[in-house]
């Protein structure tokens, strides 16, 4: 089978925009699968929050998300696009990272020009490293790879602080040091996008996260602007929380399910994603009953 990054490559070139779904586990990623998704991604703040009940702020380690990321490649062949903040490190520890990856399964991986000490894209405050010091954790990136498929994605944070002109001069120069595509993150406007996707000549990333910068632009037009990959990297995630809030604070409240039983997936609904009878027939022949 092709390797996970040729198979990002080659979704990349059978959508347009790709459009790549956040998956916080292996079962979500089940449900993305077969609700036609091409693509996958493992969200940082995803592992941060729903893994670990905590914020989006550098905290998680590359262990952590390692784990992540394998538990969702062990159950699905979707390749998956993961999120490696800063890098978890200089130099070495970026080699590390792309080497961990891999060896998990991972297609490819999105490296920021944020300080270590990083924020969520969509938040005020974030400090920025200067271009060269990006530019060598692309290179470092870029050298780990074992796969020339792996795909090295920089994300450049830098619209918020220095504007869209200086951002397209920093991804550039991204692309320079050996960075397959860029993720323009926390863009404002559509015509945003249109003026990186003009002078940055390798695909283009739009962060489609909601309650963030970026208005919820439709693949349509992103397409018309000449985006490439169209990420999602909490929708659902958010969705599954506010199902969550809802049934918690019934059963609570009513000392019954029995009002919010038509909101849940079914048990036989559940087992058809885990495709759990062909599971138990194994089990079945491997041993029969007395
Ligand atoms: C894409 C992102 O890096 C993530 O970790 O999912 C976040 C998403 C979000 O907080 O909405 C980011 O944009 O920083
Ligand atoms: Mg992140």
């Amino acid at each position: 089978m092709a390797s996970p990054g040729e198979r990002f490559r080659a979704a990349l070139e059978a959508e347009r925009p790709l459009q790549v779904v956040g998956v916080i586990n292996a079962y979500a990623a089940l449900l993305a699968e077969r609700a036609g998704f091409r693509a996958l991604y493992l969200s940082g703040a995803g592992v941060a929050n729903a893994s670990f009940g905590l914020p989006d702020l550098g905290v998680t380690n590359l262990a952590e998300v390692c784990e992540d990321a394998r538990r969702i490649t062990s159950r699905t062949d979707l390749p998956l696009l993961v999120d490696a903040d800063t890098g978890f490190g200089s130099a070495l520890g970026i080699q590390r990272t792309v080497r961990e990856f891999e060896r998990a399964g991972v297609a490819g991986l999105h490296l920021e020009d944020q300080i270590a000490a990083k924020r969520c894209g969509h938040r005020p405050g974030k400090g920025l490293v200067d271009a060269a010091e990006m530019c060598d954790r692309v290179k470092a990136a870029v050298d780990a790879r074992r796969d020339a498929a792996f795909v090295i994605m920089a994300r450049t944070d830098a619209v918020a602080s220095e504007g869209v002109p200086a951002a397209i001069d920093r991804a550039n120069r991204y692309v320079a040091a050996g960075a397959d595509m860029i993720f323009a993150e926390a863009l404002t406007s559509l015509d945003d996008y249109r003026k990186f996707t003009a002078a940055v000549k390798v695909p283009v990333l739009a962060n489609i996260t909601e309650f963030g910068k970026t208005p919820l632009l439709t693949t349509k037009e992103l397409a018309a602007a000449g985006v490439r990959l169209a990420l999602y990297p909490l929708s659902a995630f958010r969705a599954m929380n506010r199902a969550a809030e809802s049934v918690y604070a019934a059963i609570r409240r009513d000392g019954t399910q029995q009002s919010v039983v038509d909101q849940m997936q079914t048990r036989e609904e559940l087992y058809t994603v885990l495709d759990y009878h062909r599971y138990e027939h194994l089990l079945d022949q491997l041993y029969p009953e007395k």
